[in-house]
């Protein structure tokens, strides 16, 4: 015998873009997203005998997610989405639960002649702001907002050393490395009772708010610290940023250590390449270190 025990369904990899033209200032601003769509509730039937009264097409899912991009702001993120969620629980009785991720891409101002452009953008890097917003009929709407593939470096003031020697170390110790890491960084919201409560908080200015503060924060900590390890640096990030932002429950870091190795070149002429004396590297993709952590308030 076999139970269904678990089943959502809905359209990913919707991409949009939206224009907001501002008339009066001669200004365009531009977002560009991609959006996941996936509804849970009495849909068991369309799973276990082909029922499809209970579907409601994964195409009329991507197509409610361009209509309601069209008739309310998308941003911030967090607010459209647990808009686009509430809907779906608003329209079908049958939907208690909608799970919504986006993903917004970069589109920058373009700087020309020292001045903002009205309407060019560059994307400056692959990051990226995301939210993950659950609408529950029972449970409220929980947002998780997060920011990934920040790929940052510093050349020096960064340590690693008092960690476990026995027979399997190899590694060195040091008080002087290069430190680099994709940041990836997510903070929970405290729950919202429903979208009244998603949407005072946005009027506030809270979400726009804690995704500046969680970048500022972390690309200042790891400039500035003298880092005795990812673990450390990062921890110091996730407190910093559950002190900025009063409505969050807790903050997750997920750093890769991305390993740069000294090459000895002394083969070569006796070449100092080592040590005080390393000025060439060798970046490497894989393996790398990967440390993750979870800050909660106590
Ligand atoms: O900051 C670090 N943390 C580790 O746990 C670790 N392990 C390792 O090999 N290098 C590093 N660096």
């Amino acid at each position: 015998m076999a139970i269904l025990s678990a089943a959502r369904y809905g359209k990913d990899n919707v991409r949009v873009y939206k224009v907001q033209r501002d008339e009066a200032a001669g200004t365009q601003s531009v977002t560009e997203m991609t959006v996941c769509c996936l509804l849970e509730g009495q849909i068991a039937s369309s799973y276990t005998e082909a029922d499809n009264s209970v579907v409601v097409a994964t195409d009329s899912i991507k197509n409610t997610i361009y209509i309601k991009a069209k008739e309310h702001p998308v941003n911030p993120p967090e607010l459209y989405a647990g808009i686009l969620g509430q809907h779906f629980l608003d329209t079908y009785a049958h939907i208690s639960t909608a799970h919504v991720r986006i993903v917004v891409h970069r589109w920058t101002r373009m700087v020309v002649d020292g001045a903002p452009h009205p309407h060019s953008f560059l994307r400056d890097g692959e990051e990226t702001r995301n939210v993950e917003v659950r609408v529950d009929r029972a449970a409220g709407i929980d947002v998780a907002s997060s920011l990934a593939h920040l790929l940052v470096l510093k050349s020096t003031g960064s340590q690693f050393h008092g960690f476990v020697r026995d027979e399997f170390t190899t590694l060195g110790e040091t008080w002087d490395r290069i430190l680099s890491t994709d940041i990836d960084a997510t903070w929970k919201w405290k729950n919202f009772a429903g979208l009244d409560a998603l949407k005072a908080e946005a009027a506030t200015g809270a979400f726009d708010k804690a995704w500046e503060d969680a970048r500022a924060i972390a690309l200042k900590t790891f400039a500035e610290e003298d880092s005795p390890s990812v673990q450390a640096t990062m921890y110091k990030i996730s407190e910093k940023i559950l002190d900025a932002a009063p409505g969050v429950a807790s903050v997750s870091l997920a750093l890769p250590n991305k390993h740069y190795f000294e090459i000895d070149l002394s083969w070569h002429k006796g070449l100092k390449n080592t040590g005080k004396d390393a000025e060439v590297y060798a970046p490497q993709s894989g393996p790398n270190g990967l440390i993750k952590c979870e800050v909660s308030r106590s």
